[in-house]
């Protein structure tokens, strides 16, 4: 059996610049991953079958799942390896802006090329990354990168593994197409140069406007994170409704994570690092 692990997902940044012809936008990301997120497993087997396990199990699909359509874009390319008996550890909440369902569709690729010997670098690879969702390529790369068009052209950045990372989320889904049908058209500016922190320190997510009209909850995260400890970093991810802070030492994220256990039980939080 093949395991892929299927990190979740952090913009430590994201400027949204303009919207495209095709309906898309143009944006600049700092991409990250945490060191902790979904799994899956992939094995041939005499049937197919597709078994979802995990504490988010609950609110997927087994029918219309990123999974399946990574599968086929798969076959599509490189033909089908046969029936597969695949495995889904849902651990990250569903549509939350930390990627789940991308990170899903990117570690099946993985798991794939790995079954059929595909080398992980092959360009038809990552063409089905492309066509799976914005977010897919920089999963299949699975580590820190600038992000630009529509999040699929990757330059790799180092700087910041290692860091104590801790995520919350309200239990509220929202919808990424939603959010970015929010967005008030304004470009607010690039991403700046230099190191990875300064540069996340110095940008923006355009999209926590627009979030926080649809999930205005998310305003209560960002502010309980930013006033316990004092993280170096607190920020929504992606189109929300995650949000995140980097902290100096586990013993400040374990801090953190305690008391916004305390003060808000009914909320996810995990304590993680960046990869
Ligand atoms: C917000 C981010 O998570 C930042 O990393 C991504 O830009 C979104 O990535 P994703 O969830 O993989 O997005 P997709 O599944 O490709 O797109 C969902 C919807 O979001 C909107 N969308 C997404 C990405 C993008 N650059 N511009 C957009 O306008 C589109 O309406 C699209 O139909
Ligand atoms: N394996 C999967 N995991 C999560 N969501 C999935 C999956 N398959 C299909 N979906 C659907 O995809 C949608 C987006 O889910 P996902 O968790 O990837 O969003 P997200 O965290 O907001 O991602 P992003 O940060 O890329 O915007 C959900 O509405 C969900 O129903």
């Amino acid at each position: 059996m093949i395991v892929e692990r299927a990190p979740a997902k952090i913009n430590l940044a994201l400027h949204v610049r303009h919207r495209r012809p095709d309906g898309y936008h143009a944006i600049e990301t700092l991409f990250a991953f945490a060191r902790d997120g979904d799994a899956v497993s992939v094995e041939l087997a005499a049937a197919s079958s597709f078994t979802i396990t995990g504490p988010f199990a609950a609110a997927l699909s087994t029918l219309d799942n990123l999974v399946l359509a990574a599968i086929e874009a798969f076959a599509s390319a490189f033909g089908t390896p046969g029936p597969l008996a695949i495995g889904l550890d849902k651990n990250l909440p569903v549509a939350s802006g930390i990627g789940g369902g991308s990170a899903d569709a990117a570690a099946v690729l993985r798991a794939l090329a790995r079954l059929t010997q595909v080398s992980p670098d092959d360009p038809r690879l990552a063409a089905c990354a492309v066509e799976l969702g914005a977010d897919v390529p920089a999963c299949l790369l699975g580590r820190a990168a600038l992000g630009t068009g529509r999040g699929e052209q990757l330059a790799p950045l180092d700087g910041l593994a290692g860091t104590p990372l801790l995520l919350v989320n309200p239990r509220v889904a929202v919808s990424t197409a939603a959010v970015f049908a929010r967005w008030d058209g304004e470009d607010r500016g690039p991403i700046a140069e230099g190191g990875l922190l300064d540069r996340a320190l110095s940008g923006r997510n355009d999209l926590e406007a627009p979030a926080r009209a649809i999930a205005p909850v998310i305003g209560d995260v960002l502010a309980v994170l930013g006033s316990t400890g004092a993280p170096l970093l607190t920020r929504m991810s992606g189109s929300g409704a995650t949000c995140f802070a980097l902290y100096r030492d586990a013993t400040e994220r374990a801090h953190a994570a305690a008391a916004i256990r305390a003060s808000h039980p009914d909320w996810w939080c995990l304590e993680s690092a960046l990869a």
